[in-house]
């Protein structure tokens, strides 16, 4: 049941009743619209694509749930028993159906009886006990085509969340050995139409060489970061392998950066070995709802590079399993350290709930809405993977289209590459001409254009690439960049000194055009709201002076309930 387990038991019996008269009211499911032998064969299917997909999925009772809580009375049988099975109650229903709906049936108590409120939520697709792993894979990665998108520069995440034991490592761990298993197969198809596409421009390449992959595998256990790739010997007091701390800080320009290592791969077989060493890292420990629970969020990343554009966008694959929400009876038996680290993981999907709606309510409104990632470590992680940007319109309003950001002098993030170009020979060329004051023999101004800017421009900034994409680089990043596109006879020193101050100028660019644009947006907020109150207080005060009394309270439905507080 969905929650009171003593009222569930004690009335067990005429809560099924209620619960089978539902059951045979209810219009019949329609189930999948798609079959899936369709989604199997790639046929075209009247889908279409949406940004994001939120899919429920129940398991079917452990054996142990159905011998447990959800006994008719205290001495029925066990599931296991030779009698038959306990008598069991479902606490939810959830048809496999698209568009899905989960039903869930609370119990509760009035003066003529138990009674059950089947609350409904929807989603856009539903997964029941019957579904198996293959077909919940078929139906969101498959059927939304995420490999073929990530391999052509998109970000693809799937994101499993739930309550303790529900089935989140189950489903995340088969879809990650299903994408191992398939990855390479569509990397070659998709690398195949990029050579036809070339028209022979690579005809000796391969299509399986066209893409690069490489794996990060990170866990996030109360609030230490570490790589579950990393092999290591050393155990603490807890029996749990020690390993070296990961590093996550966000950068002088807000972006947030770790020092963690990714480990490439070639082929499905390499990929396949590396999740499972460290699926097999992952660490675990027995609750009561579940004997091999995960404590830790998990976080998998495949990123894939295209050689044959090196400028094209880093196609990503991100599967995240977070740990479990633990309610007080699923921790009673844990130790102070297991303690600690539930409340950790509870207080990590609290921030990521916060950070989840702010994100929807400023895509709903277009304005500026604080978004509290800094709180915490996982959502640290998940502004790194941009993962964020990908949950944000869950039970929303559809956010409003946004196009590219109108074109903005004063702001590099929204320059594009030809401006980039212009605005870095600039750069270079004020560093060259004050070489030039500083030189004992100074070349006239008028020959200016055989000055040494000691780099060679269209390598730093090729074509595709664009002031935003440098700002992401560190300082020692640019430097590398500008050193290896080193030219004439500049010594390295010199052209190091001129790099750094110019990417120190983009900074600068980029922070003063982000203070500005978070500035105006908080300004023109405050005069809406300013305007807003004036204009009630100024409808109240009318209403008084004519009627002699306070206007009648209209309550929103939002805040039914609470109509006290509503004047204050
Ligand atoms: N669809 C399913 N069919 C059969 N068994 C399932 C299914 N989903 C989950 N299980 C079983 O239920 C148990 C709990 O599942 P799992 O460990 O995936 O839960 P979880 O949500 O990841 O829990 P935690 O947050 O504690 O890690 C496991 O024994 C798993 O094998």
């Amino acid at each position: 049941m969905a929650s009171s387990a003593t009222l569930t038991t004690t009335h067990l019996p005429t809560l099924r009743k209620i619960l089978d008269e539902w059951d045979q009211k209810r219009p019949a499911p329609t189930g999948f619209p798609v079959p899936l032998v369709k989604i199997q064969q790639a046929l075209p299917s009247n889908n279409a694509s949406k940004d994001v997909i939120v899919a429920f999925r129940t398991r079917p009772p452990l054996p142990n749930e159905a011998a447990d809580k959800f006994r008719a009375h205290a001495d029925a049988i066990d599931a296991s028993a030779d009698d038959g099975p306990a008598d069991f109650c479902a606490g939810i229903t959830v048809t496999s159906t698209e568009p899905g709906v989960f039903v869930a049936h609370v119990p509760g108590m009035k003066w003529s009886g138990p009674t059950l409120t089947h609350k409904k939520y929807e989603a856009d697709l539903a997964f029941g006990p019957s579904i198996d792993n293959e077909e919940v894979y078929q139906r969101t990665v498959v059927a939304n085509d995420m490999l073929s998108l990530a391999l052509s520069g998109g970000v693809c995440c799937i994101l499993a969340y739930g309550q303790t034991g529900s089935g989140k490592t189950y489903t995340m761990e088969s879809v990650e050995h299903r994408m191992a298993r398939d990855l390479f197969d569509q990397a070659r198809t998709v690398g195949k139409r990029l050579l036809l596409a070339q028209e022979g421009a690579a005809a000796s390449a391969s299509p399986g060489d066209i893409f690069e992959f490489s794996v990060t595998f990170l866990e996030l256990l109360g609030r230490r970061t570490s790589n579950l790739l990393e092999s290591t010997e050393e155990v603490n007091a807890q029996n749990n392998p020690v390993r070296t701390e990961v590093l996550i800080h966000e950068d002088k320009i807000g972006n947030i950066q770790s020092s963690l290592i990714s480990s490439s791969v070639r082929s499905s077989g390499e990929l396949e070995e590396l999740i499972n060493f460290a699926l097999s890292h992952r660490r675990t420990s027995a609750t009561l709802r579940n004997a091999a629970s995960s404590r830790s969020h998990a976080l998998l990343t495949i990123t894939i590079r295209n050689t044959l554009l090196p400028y094209a966008d880093e196609g990503q694959l991100i599967l995240v399993d977070l740990a479990g929400s633990e309610r007080y009876e699923d921790s009673k038996e844990h130790d102070k350290q297991r303690m600690e680290e539930a409340l950790d993981n509870n207080k990590s999907l609290m921030n990521l709930k916060e950070c989840v709606r702010a994100k929807a309510k400023m895509a709903a409104e277009d304005g500026f809405v604080h978004i509290p990632w800094r709180a915490n470590k996982l959502t640290m992680l998940f502004k790194m993977t941009n993962t964020l940007a990908y949950t944000a319109p869950f039970k929303t309003a559809p956010p409003k289209p946004r196009g590219p950001a109108p074109y903005d002098a004063n702001d590099p993030r929204t320059w594009y590459h030809d401006k980039t170009v212009e605005w870095l020979t600039v750069q270079f060329t004020e560093h060259a001409v004050k070489r030039l004051q500083l030189s004992e023999e100074p070349l006239p101004l008028s020959e200016a254009h055989q000055l040494d800017l000691g780099v060679d421009i269209s390598k730093i900034c090729p074509p595709g690439s664009t002031a935003k994409n440098l700002g992401m680089l560190y300082t020692m990043q640019f430097t590398q960049h500008c050193l290896e596109a080193r030219s004439g006879a500049l010594p390295p020193d010199a052209l190091k000194h001129a790099a750094v101050s110019v990417i120190g100028a983009l900074f600068y660019l980029i922070i003063t055009a982000k203070t500005r644009t978070h500035n105006e947006i908080m300004k023109s907020r405050r005069k809406v709201v300013l305007e807003d109150a004036y204009e009630n207080t100024r409808a109240t005060c009318k209403y008084v002076l004519e009627h002699r009394s306070l206007p009648e309270l209209v309550v929103p439905e939002s805040m039914e309930g609470s109509p006290k507080s509503y004047y204050s």
